[in-house]
């Protein structure tokens, strides 16, 4: 994982996910969100149990890459085929496959749009916004729905903890604010369109509801 952050290293490994044909790599997919993580954590500990979580996931994904049948885990189609052909996805309710690649992927999928919506808010927010504001319109927008009261309630209180729009950008490291502010408009159409390729591939599957 990264030492220190660098938004640029968020937007490179996102710009890498895309073959020429339009497949996702999972290996980029998850540099990318290693990146993030390692964001996340200089934020402090409040937030470790998010951290914890998705760190998990990426270990899940990670595994399958490096394991046996790693040239399956090539992309994220390659997965989604194999796991299917070979019944390794649990469809309607948890059983003997809780932590299959399609299911860990589409609980990052559905954080990936909550940081497409926060990023878009910060990127056009003025000096008086609120990353705590942003932060939680964007979630409520997105992964809340997925989520139970009680994790619902734990991620509000840690968007209480983010620090104001100014400090915020300078964790970013990615220069002055509007350098951040450029460098967030390259980087959203990349991880718009890996979102919105992932999307169209798991509903074409019906796997938009993996339990
Ligand atoms: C470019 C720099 C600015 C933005 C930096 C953002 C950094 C964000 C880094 C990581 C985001 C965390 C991704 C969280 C994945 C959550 C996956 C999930 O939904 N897991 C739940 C369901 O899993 P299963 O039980 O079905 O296996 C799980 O229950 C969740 C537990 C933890 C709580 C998740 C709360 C998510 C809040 C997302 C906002 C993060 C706020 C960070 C603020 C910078």
């Amino acid at each position: 994982m990264a030492d220190s952050f660098s938004l640029q290293n968020v937007l490179d490994s996102f710009k890498s996910c895309l073959s020429d044909n339009k497949e996702v790599f999972i290996k980029y997919y998850i540099s990318g969100w290693r990146e993030l993580v390692s964001f996340m954590n200089s934020l402090g500990s409040v937030f470790s149990f998010i951290s914890k979580d998705a760190v998990n996931k990426i270990q899940i994904l990670e595994n399958f890459l490096v394991g046996e049948n790693g040239t399956h885990y090539l992309t994220v189609q390659s997965m989604v085929k194999y796991e299917l052909d070979n019944e390794l996805v649990d469809l309607t309710k948890r059983g003997i496959h809780p932590e299959s690649g399609c299911r860990t992927l589409l609980r990052l999928h559905r954080a990936l749009r909550w940081l497409q919506l926060f990023l878009e808010s910060l990127r056009t927010s003025n000096e008086d916004s609120k990353t705590s504001v942003m932060c939680s319109e964007a979630y409520n927008a997105s992964l809340a729905q997925h989520h139970p009261w009680i994790i619902r309630k734990a991620a509000g209180v840690a968007f209480c903890a983010l620090p104001y729009r100014n400090t915020f950008f300078e964790v970013m490291n990615a220069g002055s604010h509007q350098e951040v502010i450029t460098l967030l408009g390259e980087a959203l159409p990349m991880i718009s369109e890996v979102y919105q390729i992932t999307e169209d591939l798991y509903a074409k599957n019906n796997l938009l509801d993996l339990p």
